[in-house]
């Protein structure tokens, strides 16, 4: 874990109107950091500003030590890879093409057999592959959910931005994603920035983590160094902090 693959320094950006203020964060190779918050704090408009489909007013933003607002979004996209929020695919597609679509910043008119064979290994190594023929739209929201993600590390990017990847997921699919992600981030040495609800799971999985807040960040702290008034005072419910394992787990 070293260098900052992205840096976001003293950002405000949102929509016509600014929605996150002075902002800044930074995620290093090797790292996964969560990022969490009430609802409405900002967490979602802060992956967009990243992913330039939202104003900047202020700041800026760098990914791989490039200037974002510099590049076009063909650039970006072989940087950054981004699976949204409660993102489900209606039509029928199969998933081994969903994974395939992670090369679309690479391919001409068609893809290469070189393409072909990271969508076939991705969904390999994420013991996947057996819904390789099945119709998207007909999957579990887990099962989905693992496809989705396959499809974002297919991508090859340095930088994977996730938007609540465990919302609506049993608690062995929320698991199962944050066992993925962790160990993609070990293996690749990517960096990871995912929005997260579950304090529990971002306590056990993530290497270090932002608290927003009415658009600000409020708090960055490593699972170890949790404090419950930072709870208390964000989502104003009184927690008790306990180690199970040793690790803290949060009790409400
Ligand atoms: N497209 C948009 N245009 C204008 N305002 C928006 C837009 N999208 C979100 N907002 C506003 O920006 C603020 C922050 O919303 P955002 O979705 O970033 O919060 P969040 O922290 O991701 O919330 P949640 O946890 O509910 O997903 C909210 O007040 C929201 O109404």
């Amino acid at each position: 874990m070293g260098n900052d693959v992205l840096e976001v320094r003293d950002l405000t950006c949102g929509y016509e109107k600014p929605v996150i203020k002075d902002v800044s964060v930074n995620v290093r190779d090797g790292e996964l950091v969560a990022l969490m918050g009430p609802n409405g704090a900002g967490k979602s408009t802060l992956i967009r500003c990243i992913l330039g489909m939202a104003r900047v007013f202020r700041g800026f933003i760098r990914i791989d030590g490039r200037d974002a607002m510099r590049m076009n979004r063909r650039e970006i996209a072989r940087l950054v890879s981004y699976v949204p929020q409660g993102y489900v695919v209606t039509y029928p597609i199969r998933a081994f093409d969903v994974v395939l679509m992670g090369r679309l910043p690479y391919m001409g008119l068609r893809p290469s057999s070189f393409d072909v064979d990271i969508a076939i290994n991705t969904m390999r190594r994420l013991g996947i592959e057996y819904l390789a023929n099945r119709m998207i739209n007909r999957l579990s929201g887990g099962e989905a959910q693992l496809v989705h993600i396959a499809r974002a590390i297919a991508q090859g990017g340095v930088l994977m931005l996730l938007d609540e990847p465990t919302s609506n997921l049993d608690i062995k699919h929320q698991v199962m994603v944050m066992e993925v992600l962790s160990r993609i981030v070990r293996e690749d040495g990517i960096a990871v920035l995912t929005t997260m609800h579950d304090i529990n799971l971002a306590l056990r999985y993530a290497d270090r983590i932002y608290v927003m807040h009415n658009g600000r960040v409020v708090a960055e702290f490593s699972p170890g160094n949790l404090s419950p008034s930072i709870i208390e005072e964000v989502y104003g419910v009184k927690t008790t902090v306990i180690e199970h394992n040793g690790r803290p787990v949060v009790i409400v």
